[in-house]
């Protein structure tokens, strides 16, 4: 396969991960989280080129032109996730055309394994694309509002969604903005997908591509950044 640019969203506010500035830009082993997220896409012999969404003004941003040799561009997000990937997809050079697979990966995922992304890279590529993800190993649970047990879901063929998710430039775009018109929040680039009736494949990655959300997940991630790579 041709390699490949990643998109890579930063544009959020990491609200739920509190702290005096967007998670993205607080310390994990000493340097910004998302200094460790770019390094280790970079690092993948499959991408080409990083292109990193910032939120409108980003003051915390340290401008960086290239990373082990491949280049990084930037471009401003938006107010949803979604609208940050579409805004990088656009933003992408124009040689990536409309039918070249494409990265997504969330800046908040520091942990991702690079043997991960070669099987997903490997196995969506070959058809319409498709994400990481993890079989669910619990027992699931449906609750009130005060957090009290109503029922116990079948977690058979139940996934977490992960990234990277991998799709054709052209397609996602044109999901993504079908998904805006209809006044859809898809939480994932495959949700987008699904909607175009598309299956995207559901490649079994690590569960320690943990996405950095709460306080908590900042140790966890660095514990787990010490033993993957
Ligand atoms: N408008 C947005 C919202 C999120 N993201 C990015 O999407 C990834 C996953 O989002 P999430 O973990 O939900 O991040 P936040 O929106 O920052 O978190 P919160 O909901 O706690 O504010 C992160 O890398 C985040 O920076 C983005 O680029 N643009
Ligand atoms: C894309 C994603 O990381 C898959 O798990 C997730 O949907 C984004 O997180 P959010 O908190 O819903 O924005």
């Amino acid at each position: 396969m041709a390699a490949l640019w990643c998109v890579v969203p930063a544009a959020g506010r990491g609200v739920r991960a509190g702290g005096d500035r967007p998670k993205q830009y607080q310390l994990l082993a000493g340097r910004p989280l998302i200094a460790h997220t770019l390094d280790r896409l970079a690092a993948h012999p499959s991408i080409a080129g990083l292109m990193v969404v910032l939120g409108a003004g980003d003051p915390f941003w340290q401008p960086v032109s290239s990373l082990g040799g491949k280049p990084v561009l930037t471009t401003t997000g938006g107010g949803e996730r979604s609208d940050s990937v579409l805004a990088g997809l656009e933003a992408l050079p124009a040689d990536v055309t409309h039918s070249d697979f494409v990265l997504v990966h969330d800046a908040a995922r520091p942990c991702v394994r690079l043997d991960d992304i070669q099987r997903l890279i490997d196995l969506a590529g070959r058809g319409e694309g498709g994400l990481l993800g993890a079989p669910l190993r619990d027992t699931l649970k449906h609750a009130d509002e005060a957090g009290h047990s109503l029922g116990t879901e079948p977690r058979d063929r139940r996934w977490r969604a992960f990234t990277p998710q991998m799709f054709r430039r052209g397609a996602l775009v044109d999901a993504l903005m079908l998904a805006r018109e209809d006044g859809i929040a898809v939480s994932d680039e495959a949700m987008a997908m699904e909607r175009r009736g598309i299956a995207p494949l559901l490649v079994e990655g690590a569960e320690d591509n943990i996405k950095v959300t709460t306080p908590a997940d900042f140790a966890l991630a660095e514990f787990l950044l010490g033993r993957t790579n």
